[in-house]
Formats: structure tokens, C-alpha cells, sequence
């Protein structure tokens, strides 16, 4: 079995001699230069390497009875690692550990790992998974006596996958006896709990129920039963027991292979919010509901044809896992006839939102705002995806006017927002960095806010009057300009511009004015196609000038 020390020390000590845990050069003389000669990746695999490396070394110099000298192979790999364990430095350690290449690591070296992290790093929370041996049990329980964190999380791995009990007799006993008295939520899964409980049977909720009250019984504070194995449940049960009261914990079970690791994950992720300060219960609910939107967002994922498969753990950090598209940085040339939308309009000519987008793309719109002030919420969403997969067939971006709810909900390419809307320094830190931000300014100090506040562009009028915005100032071609020459982003000019004059617009000459957007000029229109082609004609003719 590899009992991989690494696990402790991999993030925080590379370069440690195993006996005394602090830096020593010996353990990097071997190994730095050729890092250094072959460009090779520093990290994780690097101290799994060294450390593997220093307990071999120390193994080398050992002598036979016989006074010769006893040689322990040793193996340095060099390559990535695998998060999925299949493949890169994993694969290595563990095809090295079954040719009899890696050996438990002794109990005093983990002993003192403890010691040096819980002294060092001051843990608010220690998390446990697979502990291979009772000497190491009781290692641990030392050293959280000697360094007392606030809460410990007891994941009892002692049922692997395919069934096979991973944990001996005296490992149980002291599992029942010391680790879980000392445990604030331990979190059997029905066959775990059953090993703990001497082999009961659980099938049924009610089942669960006297299982976490008997478990509860032997110690920990608090007890989380967990049902994904449970016969005919539709749903992913899990049952909480504090001591006091039962909560049954529902969840839609997630049809998918890729539930490998779910529960050492639901343990971490009940430890990383019992260390920022939540209580138990809501730790709980929040980890559950995380591994009920990983396996979602990961449930398509093909990974390996084992009869499970990882699931991705950091899918909430990665919008719309399963939509392979990848938004194009912005362009200030898109600018360039800015299609704006308005139900309104679009109903009066009897078409729907879609027809009408399709339509201003087919004539050379460069850039799509929906701007749907009458729509509600779901209509409005439902539109967007609509237009968005539209837009996105013809590598155009899509952005939404005022709803960042909306945008986010279907991963739009960014939201145009005015000056009594949502501030853009909130709208930039609720979309990330590479959405698409523009801010509409009527004056110079405007137009620096929306740069310092991170927008992409702004949208400077009205530069004539219009009628598609109640009570909305003019600011005439000179206050075009005016806002122009002071912005650091490119500008898009509104209001009021159509055919007859959006050459007037375009010649102002300034070099960060880069188009027109328009509503009424092609949606007030009954054919959007051909007045979208005709101001396409006009703009670059203007640009033609210009140049
Ligand atoms: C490109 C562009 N520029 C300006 C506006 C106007 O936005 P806002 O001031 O938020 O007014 P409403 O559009 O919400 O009425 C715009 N939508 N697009
Ligand atoms: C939304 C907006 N913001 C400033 S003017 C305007 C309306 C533009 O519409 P139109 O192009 O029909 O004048």
C-alpha cells in the first residue's frame, strides 16, 4: 500500500529532510540542477519525487548483516501530475508502489509532519480520509491533544468502492474507541456505516436513522449517514443527527458514472466551511449542495472507462462547463453598428426577438444588445439564449442591457449599463474579467469613472433627439466629441442616428469613435435586413472617408 507522506508535506515543505523537517540541500542537490537544465515544472510532482527520493536515500546508506551495503532501488520520475490519478506522476508512484518501489511511511516521520504543520500553520480545521494503520490513528489523536484545531471531520474510509473493507479489526476498534469521541461530524456512508455498527444492515431511511443515533452514541458531536447507496431512492438522502434532532437532507440524485471522490469531497468541503466560521448544520447543507452541482455540471464528462469517473471539482469557478465556447476578447471594431433591440418595435412589425436578430446579423451588424424593457424575467432569459446561440453562430457578442442577473444566467457575452444602473466596478466584479462591459457617458468625467471602473467601451448620446428613450438629454455632435477626446475606452455614439446621418456622426473624426448603435433605424423598420445592409453601406462609406 503507498501511504503517500507527500499528502502532508506537498504544498508546504518541498524541500524537507524527513527526519528533522527542515530545509536541507541535500535533498535538493540532486534535484535542482536538473530542474534547472531541463525547464522542468516545478510543484507537486517535485515533492512527491524528493520526498519518495529522501527516504531512499537515508534506506541506502543502511547496512546488510553481512556489512555490505543494502542498495533500495530508486526511481526518479519526472512528469505532470494527474489530478484524476490515472495517468503522470500518480500513475507512477502507484505502479512503483506495486513493483514493490514505495513503502508505508513510517509512523514517527507522519508524527512528526503533524507536528511541524499544526505547530506552523495553526489548522482551524483537520479533515481525516483513509487512515492505514492504528499507530497512525493514534499519532494523529496526539498530536490534535498537543495542537487542538476547532473542529475535526471524520471521513471513515474504510469500505473501498468495489466493497473491500480497508480497515482491520484493531483499526475499527480504535476508530470506535478514540477517533470518533474526538470527532465533530464523521461521515459514514451506509457501508461504512454498517462496518462501524458490526455489519447491520441499512436499507431504508428509517434505517439511517438508528445508525446515525448509534454511531452518534459511540462520541462524535455529530453524525452524517449518507445514502447514495440507498436501494429505490430517487433522490440522494443524507441524514444529519446533532444529538437532538434528525434532518433529513434531500437532493436530486444525479444520474452519472463520475462520482468517484464524492465522499472525500463532501468531508473537505464540510471542513473548508466549519473553518470559515459556519455552523455545522449549514456546512453540511452547503457541501451537499456543492457535490450535487459538481456531479451536474460534470455528469457528461467521459474520463477513463472505469465503472466510475472523477467529477470536476472546480466547475463553479468555470461558467457553463458544458458549452464549449470560448468568448473572443473584444474588439473595439465591433462597435461598428451596434444593433440595439426593443420588443416594442419588433411586435409592432410582428416578428419575434429572434427574426429580428437574424436578420440585423444577415445585413453586417457587428455587435447585439438585447434591450427588452417591457419583457419579463423568464422571457427575457429565454430570448437571450435564443439570440445568443444566433449571435454565436456568427461569432457576433451578444451583450444585455441592465439585467446582469440575465446575462449570467445565460453566459451572455457582457451588459451595457447606464448611470443609475448597477455600478461597473460591481457589474466587472460579478462577470468576471473577460465579459463585455459598456457604460453610457454624457460627459468626460463619466467616461473616466467607466475606464477606472473597468468597462470595455461607452455609448455616448443622445447625440440627436430620439423618440425610443423618454427624457433622454441630447448632447448634440459637440458633446460627442467632447466625451470622446476624453476617453481612455472606444466609443459607440446613440441616439437618434440612422441613414441620413450617421456619416455626420462618423466624420467628427475622432480616433476612439468606432461606430453607431441604433434602435429605431432597423427595428422601427419593416425590413430589418435591408436597412441594416443599407446603414452598413453608409458607415463604410464614411469610413472609407475618413481613412
Ligand atoms: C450602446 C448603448 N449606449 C447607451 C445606451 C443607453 O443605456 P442606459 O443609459 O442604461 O439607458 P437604457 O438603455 O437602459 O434605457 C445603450 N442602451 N446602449
Ligand atoms: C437607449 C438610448 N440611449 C441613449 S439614446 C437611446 C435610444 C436610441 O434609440 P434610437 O436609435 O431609436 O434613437
Amino acid at each position: 500500500m503507498v501511504y503517500c507522506s507527500s499528502q502532508l508535506l506537498s504544498t508546504s515543505f518541498p524541500l524537507l529532510n524527513p527526519k528533522t523537517l527542515k530545509f536541507d540541500a541535500k535533498y535538493s542537490k540532486n534535484w535542482l540542477p536538473l530542474q534547472s537544465t531541463e525547464g522542468l515544472v516545478k510543484g507537486l510532482y517535485q515533492t512527491r519525487v524528493l520526498n519518495l527520493r529522501a527516504m531512499q536515500e537515508d534506506k541506502a546508506s543502511a547496512v546488510t548483516s553481512d556489512g555490505s551495503e543494502l542498495r533500495v532501488p530508486h526511481v526518479l520520475t519526472v512528469a505532470g501530475s494527474d489530478s484524476g490519478a490515472g495517468a503522470g506522476i500518480q500513475a507512477d508512484l502507484k505502479t512503483c508502489a506495486a513493483r514493490g518501489g514505495v513503502e508505508v511511511v513510517p509512523e514517527d516521520f507522519v508524527a512528526e509532519q503533524l507536528k511541524s504543520v499544526l505547530s506552523d500553520m495553526r489548522a482551524d480545521v483537520v479533515k481525516t480520509g483513509m487512515l492505514p494503520s492504528t499507530g497512525i490513528v493514534k499519532i494523529l489523536l496526539h498530536s490534535l491533544k498537543e495542537f487542538p484545531v476547532r473542529a475535526l471531520v471524520v471521513d471513515p474510509v474504510m469500505v473501498s468502492t468495489s466493497g473491500d473493507v480497508l480497515a482491520g479489526p484493531s483499526i475499527l476498534a480504535t476508530f470506535r474507541e478514540e477517533l470518533l469521541p474526538m470527532a465533530d461530524i464523521v461521515t459514514p456512508n451506509l457501508r461504512e456505516a454498517s462496518v462501524l455498527l458490526g455489519g447491520v444492515q441499512l436499507e431504508t431511511v428509517a434505517n439511517m436513522r438508528s445508525a446515525a443515533k448509534s454511531i452518534h452514541d459511540m462520541g462524535p458531536r455529530n453524525v452524517l449517514v449518507k445514502g447514495g447507496d440507498l436501494p429505490a431512492s430517487s433522490d440522494a438522502v443524507d441524514i444529519f443527527f446533532d444529538g437532538q434532532d434528525f434532518y433529513e437532507l434531500r437532493s436530486s440524485r444525479v444520474k452519472t458514472r463520475n462520482t468517484h471522490g464524492t465522499g472525500c469531497t463532501l468531508a473537505s468541503c464540510i471542513a473548508a466551511e466549519l473553518a470559515k466560521g459556519h455552523p455545522m448544520l449549514s456546512a453540511v447543507k452547503v457541501a451537499k449542495r456543492y457535490i450535487e452541482t459538481a456531479l451536474d455540471y460534470s455528469k457528461d464528462i467521459v474520463i477513463g472507462s472505469g465503472l466510475q469517473g472523477p467529477f470536476d471539482h472546480l466547475s463553479k469557478l468555470k461558467r457553463n462547463v458544458h458549452n464549449a465556447y470560448v468568448q473572443r476578447a473584444f474588439d473595439s471594431g465591433d462597435l461598428f453598428l451596434y444593433a440595439v433591440t426593443d420588443s416594442g418595435m419588433n411586435k409592432k412589425w410582428g416578428r419575434s426577438i429572434t427574426d429580428a436578430v437574424k436578420a440585423a446579423l444577415e445585413g453586417g451588424a457587428t455587435i447585439v444588445q438585447l434591450r427588452e424593457k417591457d419583457a419579463e424575467t423568464r422571457d427575457f432569459l429565454e430570448a437571450a439564449k435564443a439570440c445568443l446561440e444566433i449571435c454565436r453562430s456568427k461569432g457576433v457578442p451578444l451583450l444585455i442591457n441592465d439585467r446582469v442577473d440575465v446575462a449570467l444566467a445565460c453566459d451572455a457575452d457582457g451588459v451595457h449599463v447606464g448611470q443609475s444602473d448597477m455600478p461597473t466596478n460591481v457589474v466587472r466584479s460579478l462577470l468576471g474579467p473577460e465579459k463585455i462591459i459598456g457604460v453610457s457617458c454624457k460627459t468626460p468625467q463619466q467616461a473616466q469613472q467607466a475606464w477606472i471602473d473597468g468597462a470595455d467601451y461607452i455609448g455616448s448620446g443622445g447625440v440627436y433627439p430620439t423618440n425610443t428613450k423618454a427624457n433622454n438629454r441630447t448632447i448634440g455632435i459637440d458633446g460627442l466629441k467632447t466625451v470622446s477626446l476624453a476617453s481612455k475606452l472606444p466609443v459607440v455614439a446613440i441616439g437618434g442616428i440612422g441613414l441620413s446621418n450617421a456619416q455626420s456622426v462618423m466624420e467628427t473624426g475622432v480616433p476612439n469613435l468606432k461606430g453607431v448603435a441604433v434602435v429605431s433605424a432597423l427595428f422601427d423598420q419593416e425590413c430589418v435586413l435591408t436597412e441594416t445592409k443599407k446603414l452598413h453601406a453608409v458607415l463604410m462609406e464614411a469610413a472609407s472617408r475618413v481613412k
